[in-house]
């Protein structure tokens, strides 16, 4: 028996947007569990709620109904627990890369010597020991990529949001993104929640997919992936048996909702 909470808990959770336009449901009654050390990918067509999801457990926006809970607590806003990994790196040009690696710190008020030498050594770790006093504009994308992850991994979150954080970068250096923020959350033992477009990414990084419906966003399938392909480095998992019925199975999925909307 083990009395570990959730990472994350979604019960029924329902959100509208209401605008000069009027109101529209962007979530419908989404019910999902993130066990600890986790990783779960969500996917679905665009603009089925997937940022509306990663906002509201991040406490950035308050569904409209439902419920949301971290570690047994319901969220009421913002929360150390919770590390956001976007699309964009969000650098800011003006500071050094170990001085933007520490602005979650400094904003926590914890910005001592010795968090100091933690934010190094990561930035060590992700290769960028020769380039902690240089500007981000001297970086390439995938270096700024990598200070981001340590920005974000430098305040300890329990529980990593990776909203298409590599979606902007050339295949090969999003592979080796995708080996190094897997290998370092799986070290620490992170929950995580990402979300893509690129299925074969979500497969290759996930224990679990969960496939989105939209018009409203609703969970409409969940895939558990076997224990080959999730113990395998994103890139072998790829070539492995059963990747591409896995694949065909979630395109399928697409598929299906494309020809519904067009129906
Ligand atoms: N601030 C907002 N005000 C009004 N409507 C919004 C707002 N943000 C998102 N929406 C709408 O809510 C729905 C879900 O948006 P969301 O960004 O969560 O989808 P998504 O699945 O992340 O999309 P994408 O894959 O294109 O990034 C969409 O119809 C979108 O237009």
């Amino acid at each position: 028996m083990t009395d570990k909470k959730p990472a994350v808990v979604l019960s029924d959770v329902t959100h509208v947007y209401v605008s000069d336009k009027g109101a529209s449901l962007a979530v419908d009654r989404v019910c999902l569990t993130l066990a600890e050390g986790e990783f779960v990918s969500l996917v679905g067509p665009s603009g089925c709620g997937k940022t509306t999801l990663l906002s509201i457990i991040a406490g950035l926006i308050e569904p409209t109904a439902g419920h949301v809970q971290l570690f047994g607590q319901p969220v009421d806003g913002p929360s150390s627990k919770v590390g956001y990994m976007l699309q964009h790196d969000y650098l800011f040009p003006w500071r050094t890369i170990l001085d933007n690696a520490c602005i979650g710190l400094e904003l926590q008020g914890k910005v001592t010597a010795e968090h100091k030498k933690n934010v190094s050594r990561m930035l060590g770790e992700m290769g960028l020991a020769d380039v902690v006093s240089r500007y981000p504009h001297q970086l390439s994308g995938g270096m700024r990529q990598r200070a981001a992850l340590v920005r974000t991994l430098a305040t300890s979150p329990d529980i990593m949001l990776l909203d298409e954080p590599f979606s902007a970068l050339d295949y090969q250096t999003k592979l080796q993104l995708e080996q190094l923020v897997l290998d370092t959350l799986r070290a620490r033992r992170k929950s995580a929640i990402l979300v893509t477009h690129d299925i074969t990414e979500a497969i290759a990084m996930s224990d679990r997919v969960i496939v989105l419906d939209h018009s409203p966003g609703q969970v409409r399938r969940e895939m558990s992936i076997y224990g080959p392909i999730r113990e395998a480095s994103p890139m072998k998992a790829r070539e492995l048996p059963g990747f591409h019925s896995l694949f065909n199975e979630i395109w399928n999925e697409f598929e299906e909702m494309e020809a519904r909307r067009e129906t």
